[in-house]
């Protein structure tokens, strides 16, 4: 658990002529469910982003299972890769491909396997995230919001991937749909093993089942750690993300 999985150091990170982190640091440990929090373009995106190789920080350093991400060679890039799933807001599905058809695109694209091999596999995840099997013929505009989250889910760990990526996983859903989603990446980490970090607004999960986060404000990283770590910070954000000292902690 304490093994360091993604080490963030004094990132600094400019767009379109801003600048949206100013030194942050952070660590996530093998395992667990870490979270990035904070509000509305506070950067948890961008710094996600910036894990997973989409965006590129002006300078300071992101290392990802020991790799510095900034001297990757091309070949490096895509093989560190093929170590994380991600699940993007929308599902981001192909809305003319099914389930079945969606995750097989990631069979057909980056293994060897056999048609049937891959029916099999195909079967395997849609059951992992409690999906019915019927759900493979299924095209995602038949699906619900819940379902199209976890058929999403089912392409991000296709792979066997040690991490997963999520962002904003419990948007969009109803509190109860939202709880068994937050029960669902529980039982995903400890049946595949994986260290999750995960974009969230949802104070919920984070007393449900994250581990520990950083709460990003002011463009620096105002706290991290467990939520009892955080909320012993004095600081102003931190007040006002979990309303201390009005009524009780918000959820
Ligand atoms: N490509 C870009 N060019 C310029 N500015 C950008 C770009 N991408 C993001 N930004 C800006 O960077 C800031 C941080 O965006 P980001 O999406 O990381 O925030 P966030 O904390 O995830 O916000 P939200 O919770 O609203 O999704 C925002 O002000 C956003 O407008």
């Amino acid at each position: 658990m304490n093994t360091p999985i993604i080490e963030v150091r004094d990132v600094v990170t400019v767009l379109g002529g801003n600048l949206i982190h100013d030194h942050v640091s952070c660590i996530v440990r093998q395992n667990e469910i870490y979270a990035l929090l904070g509000g509305s373009g506070s950067g948890k995106s961008t710094l996600m982003r910036e894990m997973i190789l989409l965006e590129h920080p002006k300078s300071g350093t992101i290392r990802l299972l020991g790799h510095d991400l900034s001297t990757l060679s091309p070949l490096e890039a895509m093989q560190l890769r093929r170590s994380w799933g991600v699940l993007f807001q929308s599902g981001a599905l192909y809305s003319s491909l099914t389930v079945g058809e969606n995750i097989a695109l990631l069979y057909n694209e980056y293994t060897d396997l056999t048609p049937k091999l891959i029916e099999e596999l195909i079967h395997l995840k849609i059951n992992l995230v409690g999906l019915p099997p019927h759900a493979k013929h299924l095209y995602p505009s038949q699906l619900s919001g819940g379902m199209v989250k976890r058929a999403a889910l089912a392409r991000a760990v296709a792979l066997d991937p040690k991490l997963l990526f999520l962002d904003e996983p419990t948007s969009g859903l109803d509190p109860l749909s939202s709880r068994q989603f937050d029960e669902l990446i529980l039982q995903l980490r400890e049946l595949l093993g994986l260290t999750i970090v995960m974009v969230t607004h949802d104070l919920d999960t984070i007393h449900h089942i994250v581990d520990r986060f950083t709460l990003l404000g002011d463009k620096k990283a105002i706290a991290e750690g467990s939520l009892e770590e955080v909320l012993a910070v004095d600081h102003p954000i931190v007040d006002y993300f979990f309303q201390k000292g009005q009524h009780g902690i918000a959820r």
